[in-house]
C-alpha cells in the first residue's frame, strides 16, 4: 500500500509516539528480559520511524532507536578521567578468607553487618553518566583513574539506556559482557571466515569495545549489568540492595541473581550455590561479590591505598579443563 505522505506536524507527533513505543518495547526485551511482542512487530514500527526520520531527518532525536546501529567510524578514543576512582577489589580464594575477611569488618564495624552479595560477572568495567536523565558519556576503567571515551560504541547496546525513566544526573558503574551463546556463534562466524577466534567471552567483549567502527559493535549483541553508583544525585538508596532496585527503576539493566545475606554463613551458602550454577548461567562468572550492605558501614570503614575495606571478590578455582 502507498504510503500517504504526510505532514511535517503529523510527522513530528508520530515519530514521537513511535520512539517511545519502541524504547518501551526494547526496554523490555533488553533490559527486562520480558518482551511482550513479537520481533515482527517491533521491526514494523521500526521500519515506520525509519522512513519518517529518512523523510524528515530533522525529526532525528538523540534517544531514537535508530541511533542503536552506529555508523560511525571513530579515530580513536579520547581520554576520561574518572571523578569518582573506578576502584578494585581484593581478592579472596578460599572459605577461609571469606571469614577472615568477616572477622575484619565485625571488628572495625564493632558489630555483626549484613552483607549484600552478587555474582562477579566476567566482562569489561564500564562507567556510564547521564545528564538530566540523557546518556552523555561512557567510558572504560582503564587504571581506575583515566579510562577511555567508548561513548558512541556503548550507544550501540542496546540494554544501556539513552534516555533514563526520570530526568536525573547519575554516574553508575557496572558490566559489559558478551552473553555465551553470542561468544560460540561470533566465533563460529570468525573461524567460518578464517579470522582469529576470541579466546573467551571476556576478551570478545572487550575487543568489540575498541572497535573504532560502530556498527560492528552493534552487531555483537553486548550487554549490561550495572551495580555501582558513583554520582547518586537524587538517588536515595542507603543501602547496596536498595541501590541495585533504585538502578533497575531508573531503567538500568541489573543482575536479578543478587542476596542480602545476614551473616558470613549465609554469604558461604550463597557462594557453593552459584559455584554449582555457574554453568548453567548465560553468561561468564569468574566468582562472587560481597560488599558490607549499609553504605554507613562502608563509609566508615573506607579504603586502603588500593580497594575497599568493606568488600571482597571470591574468586572460584580454576574450572578443570574439560578432558
Ligand atoms: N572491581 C570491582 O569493583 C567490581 C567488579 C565486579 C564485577 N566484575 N562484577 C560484579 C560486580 C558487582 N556486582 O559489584 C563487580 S564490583
Amino acid at each position: 500500500m502507498t504510503q500517504v505522505p504526510i505532514t511535517l506536524a503529523e510527522a513530528t507527533e508520530k515519530a514521537k509516539e513511535l520512539r517511545i513505543q519502541l524504547n518501551q518495547y526494547s526496554h523490555e526485551y533488553y533490559v527486562a528480559d520480558k518482551p511482550t511482542v513479537e520481533d515482527y512487530v517491533y521491526d514494523r514500527l521500526y521500519q515506520e520511524l525509519s522512513d519518517i526520520e529518512t523523510e524528515y531527518p530533522d525529526l532525528i532525536t538523540s534517544d531514537s532507536p535508530t541511533q542503536r546501529v552506529g555508523g560511525k567510524i571513530l579515530q580513536g578514543f579520547e581520554k576520561v578521567t574518572h571523578e569518582v576512582q573506578m576502584y578494585s577489589l581484593n581478592d579472596g580464594f578460599s572459605k577461609e578468607d571469606i571469614y577472615d575477611f568477616d572477622e575484619r569488618v565485625q571488628k572495625l564495624a564493632g558489630k555483626q553487618v549484613g552483607y549484600c552479595c552478587e555474582l562477579k560477572i566476567d566482562g569489561l568495567a564500564i562507567s556510564l553518566k547521564y545528564e538530566n536523565g540523557k546518556f552523555v558519556q561512557g567510558a572504560t576503567r582503564g587504571d581506575g583513574t583515566v579510562g577511555e571515551n567508548i561513548t558512541e560504541n556503548l550507544k550501540t547496546v542496546k540494554s544501556i539506556p539513552l534516555e533514563l525513566k526520570k530526568p536525573i544526573s547519575v554516574e553508575v558503574r557496572g558490566e559489559c559482557y558478551m552473553p555465551k551463546q553470542s561468544f560460540v556463534n561470533l566465533n563460529k562466524e570468525r573461524e567460518e571466515a578464517g579470522q582469529d577466534v576470541f579466546a573467551n567471552p571476556r576478551n570478545a567483549a572487550a575487543g568489540s569495545l575498541r572497535q573504532l567502527d560502530t556498527s560492528m559493535v552493534a552487531k555483537r549483541n553486548l550487554s549490561t549489568f550495572l551495580y555501582t553508583v558513583a554520582d547518586f544525585g537524587p538517588m536515595t538508596a542507603q543501602t547496596q540492595f536498595d541501590a541495585l532496585n533504585e538502578l533497575s527503576e531508573i531503567g538500568f539493566r541489573t543482575n536479578p541473581e543478587k542476596k542480602l545475606c545476614q551473616n558470613i554463613d549465609e554469604v558461604w551458602a550463597y557462594i557453593e550455590e552459584y559455584h554449582e550454577k555457574r554453568s548453567e548461567l548465560p553468561y561468564e562468572i569468574d566468582g562472587i561479590v560481597i560488599k558490607t550492605n549499609e553504605f554507613t558501614i562502608q563509609d566508615e570503614l573506607g579504603f586502603t591505598v588500593k580497594a575497599p575495606r568493606w568488600a571482597i571478590a571470591y574468586k572460584f578455582p580454576p574450572e578443570e579443563a574439560q578432558t
